[in-house]
């Protein structure tokens, strides 16, 4: 059967084939193993020697000062930028190009303004299948809202419209570029819980870049800081979920905090960073 053509970087994918790879049947995510990898832009060097290594089911978070990299990072990991060096991995087999059960959600929803919201998530879905797309509508809390055009919702329900396409084609790996950065702060708190417990029920390999250290502490296993091109920190969080703005969380918070802006805290409070 001929492949389905999709919507380009929208639903990531240029071509879904009609059938999606097998998940990771222990853990449902992508095991994703980078070596050395360089990525560069003309005489700029974005990225280099960069080594990380993401288990399957993994959340992970990514900071760092703008212009570091971060986004170029996970559009290498999208298979949306190619490494001059190196190596990208996914379950142990070297990956280059666009994957269909890998999906991206950006700060902006990329909705397309002529299809209801129905078919704007049907574009994630590899054959279109109408009770797919609103079955990932329901997990959003939109079933409602799937004859409306996007341009009467909200900022929040547009980016849950988005985060249903990307769910929509049960990804094993799902990519998040700062998507509440626009977000007021009560819609945003809503959308980091609603991420957090539909990866912790689907599954996937999760990576979030972001701007907000808090967020990554608040949503993520591990937070890595990208500095000078490579990993230059990477810091657990081990705390329970759901997390609470406790005296640990806020420890995280500013160890964290800290390294990125290189205010160093005093060493005893440096304890975690294995880096
Ligand atoms: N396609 C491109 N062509 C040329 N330069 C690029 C391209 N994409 C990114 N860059 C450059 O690479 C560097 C890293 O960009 P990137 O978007 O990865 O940073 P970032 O850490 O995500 O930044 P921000 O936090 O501000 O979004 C920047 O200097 C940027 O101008």
């Amino acid at each position: 059967m001929a492949p389905a053509l999709s919507q380009g970087k929208i639903g990531v994918q240029l071509e879904l084939p009609a059938k999606l790879p097998q998940r990771n049947a222990a853990t449902g995510g992508i095991h994703i193993d980078i070596q050395e990898a360089q990525v560069q832009f003309g005489e700029l060097e974005v990225l280099r020697n960069l080594n990380l290594s993401i288990p399957a089911g993994q959340f992970l978070g990514v900071v760092g000062r703008s212009g570091c990299g971060k986004s170029t990072l996970l559009r290498l990991i999208a298979g949306l930028e190619t490494a001059a060096k190196g190596t990208v991995r996914f379950d142990g087999a070297a990956t280059s190009g666009l994957r269909p059960d890998v999906r991206v959600m950006f700060q902006d929803a990329r909705l397309l303004p002529w299809k209801t919201v129905l078919d704007n998530v049907r574009i994630g879905v590899p054959d279109g299948d109408r009770d797919k797309a609103r079955e990932a509508l329901a997990l959003v809390g939109l079933a409602d809202r799937e004859k409306e055009w996007p341009s009467v919702l909200s900022g929040g329900q547009k980016q849950r419209v988005s985060l249903a396409r990307a769910l929509a084609g049960d990804p094993s790996l799902l990519l998040f570029d700062e998507p509440l950065g626009a977000l007021d702060a009560l819609t945003r708190i809503e959308m980091q819980q609603l991420i957090e417990r539909l990866w912790q029920e689907r599954k996937f390999t999760a990576i979030l870049v972001t701007h907000d250290v808090g967020e990554a502490v608040a949503l993520t296993d591990r937070v890595v800081l990208v500095e000078s091109g490579t990993i230059s920190h990477d810091q657990s969080i081990t705390l329970a979920r759901p997390r609470e703005k406790d005296s640990s969380f806020a420890h995280y918070e500013s160890l964290i905090l800290n390294r990125v802006l290189e205010r160093r805290p005093p060493a005893n409070e440096r304890d975690g960073f294995s880096i």
